[in-house]
């Protein structure tokens, strides 16, 4: 199986390190524009196959779009990266034009891929990416939900002071700061509803770090998170490329699922070797239904200014 990640930057490089070291895929190629930095970093990155012991075939190219033919997944980090201060959404207008580029691009070469969509505004590049390549919605998926999922399970661990993987938590709605959806009612500690050991003032404390989770490390790191990212899209591709079915809250396209149209928004859904198997609907309750409305309204608002670029 083979995985192509464009841009070799801060994600793309840790989500090519995860994948390669756990065997996810057989071949990895990594492609930036920056002269000599893919190769740098596969080079670095394959010099640890013997001390940690992997066998991945990792390269890395400069713009050389030939090197990833016939990948089964395609992962989108090109683009630039929030600094402090700023929203994701300030991205769009120059990672707009760099997602539509490399769309078209990889899908010159690999025209059966999956792409998996990771550059911001996210939510809107996915959508973009969709719309400009015509690719059935199986293959575009947005990776938002896993990585806001594990930060919100994190916090949940340390309120709850009890290990991560003990709990069971998932966010949806959009990408941004304001417009994720932590449901904390669905959240459960081994099965057990987390509003067993947590006031609902711990629980909005939980929300509220999980929404500004991506922020906090952003003004902590002095450029956004590549860590958690990384392993978080290397999560999504082994259950694309093995197909494990796990359900994953991802940025799909939604065809009237939970009211909304023409978007790409997060929910949960399964995820297996044609990408997007199921659209996953669960019974939000009204106060969930009307914040999932209101992060459309807000995805939406973002799309709108996609127009001249899908012109
Ligand atoms: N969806 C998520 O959950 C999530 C998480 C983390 C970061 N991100 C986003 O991912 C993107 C990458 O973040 P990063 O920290 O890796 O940034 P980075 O600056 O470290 O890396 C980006 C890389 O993209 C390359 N690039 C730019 N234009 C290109 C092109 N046309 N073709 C190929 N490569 C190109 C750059 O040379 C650079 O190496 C940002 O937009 C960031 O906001 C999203
Ligand atoms: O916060 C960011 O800008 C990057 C990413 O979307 C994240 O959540 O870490």
């Amino acid at each position: 199986m083979k995985v192509t990640i464009v841009g070799a930057g801060n994600v793309g490089a840790s989500c090519a390190d995860i994948i390669s070291y756990r065997g996810i895929a057989s071949e990895v190629v990594l492609l930036d524009i920056k002269e000599g930095f893919a190769e740098g970093k596969a080079m670095d990155i394959m010099q640890c196959a013997t001390t940690t012991g992997f066998n991945t075939q990792l390269s890395g190219v400069t713009n050389d779009y030939t090197k990833t033919a016939n990948s089964d997944v395609v992962v989108i980090t090109s683009g630039i990266p929030r600094k402090p201060g700023m929203t994701r959404e300030e991205l769009i207008g120059i990672n707009a034009g760099i997602v539509k580029s490399v769309a078209e691009n990889v899908l010159q070469h690999s025209p059966n891929a999956i792409l998996v969509v990771v550059s911001n505004p996210m939510d809107t590049m996915t959508y973009l990416a969709l719309k400009a390549t015509g690719l059935p919605k199986n293959r575009i998926i947005g990776m938002g939900g896993a990585l806001d999922s594990s930060r919100f399970k994190y916090f949940l661990s340390k309120a709850l002071d009890k290990p991560a993987n003990d709990v069971s938590a998932m966010v949806i709605g959009g990408h941004g700061d304001t417009t994720m959806i932590p449901l904390t009612r669905l959240a459960s500690y081994n099965g057990i509803p987390v509003s067993e050991f947590l006031s609902e003032a711990a629980l909005q404390q939980v929300a509220a770090d999980t929404m500004v989770g991506g922020a906090t490390l952003t003004k902590l790191l002095g450029t956004s998170a590549w860590y958690a990212p990384g392993a978080s899209v290397a999560y999504l591709v082994d259950s694309i490329l093995n197909n494990q079915r796990k359900m994953i809250a991802c940025s799909v396209y939604l065809e009237g699922e939970y009211g909304q149209n023409d978007i790409c928004i997060g929910v949960p859904c399964i995820i297996g070797r044609n990408g997007l198997e199921e659209i996953v609907t669960i019974n939000l309750n009204e106060a969930e239904k009307e914040l999932f409305a209101k992060s459309a309204d807000a995805v939406r608002a973002m799309n709108a200014d996609l127009k001249s670029i899908l012109a």
